[in-house]
């Protein structure tokens, strides 16, 4: 097993896939499906994920990225079938917005243990035509268990997060976590994003999956981060420039 991955089992057929030496701290989730399995972000592409999902499953997987940052869609160049939300659809497509000299200095910001084999020169940006776009209420079937396609906007534009409603499962993606919640890039919307955090409040939730940072994420959070955006509001601060603001659990970087 590579030791860039580290691999736990969140039930019998659901793990998390984490990249805990590199400074992003990411989480990809490879659920287990009696047809196929869904794994839901790919990570940072430094080594290969599938690797590590052939250990755990045999059916086919669909990769499917919450949204198509570069630390969410560096393994998609190990899968036959991806999918990704309508609107980054382009970003996927060739029209990314960043530059790859650019994501190679976020890749290396910070010292890190990197693979013996990575080469920082050869390192790309996945760029692809996914095999299914989606929209907002999609329903994504594994045979025995159904994902629900819940379009959360404001970090990224096409973000999603999924709603697993059998389990009360939520995978957050980068709408919710346990640290700097971003909102400042400038295809980040702070006001969408709580129109997107609103969106997820009504949900029973018995478990947070996140994208990023400790897995043990409090499902108060969810409505702590809501009165935070609210609280932004009342104050005016909910326009790009307005700062970072910390909480108990997280921060809120505008
Ligand atoms: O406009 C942008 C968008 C993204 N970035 C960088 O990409 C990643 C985003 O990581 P998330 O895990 O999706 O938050 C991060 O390294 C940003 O610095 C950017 O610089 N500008």
């Amino acid at each position: 097993m590579s030791e860039w991955f580290t691999v736990e089992q969140i039930d019998e057929d659901t793990y998390v896939i984490s990249e805990y030496k590199h400074w992003e701290e990411t989480h990809c989730y490879l659920l287990n499906g009696t047809e196929r399995s869904l794994l839901i972000d790919t990570g940072m592409g430094i080594d290969n994920i599938k690797e590590i999902v052939n250990q755990l499953t045999d059916k086919p997987v669909i990769a499917l990225p919450t949204h198509t940052h570069w630390d969410h869609i560096g393994g998609l160049q190990y899968f036959d079938e991806f999918y990704v939300h309508e609107d980054e659809e382009e970003w996927i497509n060739g029209n990314f917005p960043l530059t790859l000299e650019y994501i190679k200095s976020l890749v290396i910001e910070e010292p890190c243990d990197f693979p013996s084999d990575f080469d920082l020169d050869k390192y790309e940006i996945f760029q692809g035509q996914p095999s299914k776009v989606l929209k907002d209420g999609d329903i994504i079937d594994l045979g025995n268990r159904k994902l629900k396609v819940i379009h959360t906007p404001g970090h990224a534009p096409g973000h999603i997060c999924l709603y697993e409603e059998a389990r009360e499962y939520l995978y957050s993606g980068d709408l919710i976590y346990i640290g700097k919640l971003t909102a400042f890039f400038p295809t980040s919307d702070p006001v969408i994003y709580n129109n997107s955090i609103k969106k997820i409040l009504p949900l029973p939730v018995k478990k947070i999956l996140s994208a990023h940072h400790d897995l043990n994420v409090p499902l108060s959070i969810i409505s702590e981060i809501s009165e935070a955006f609210d609280d932004l509001k009342i104050k005016g601060k909910l326009k790009q420039g307005s700062g970072t603001f910390s909480y108990p659990n997280f921060e809120i970087e505008i």
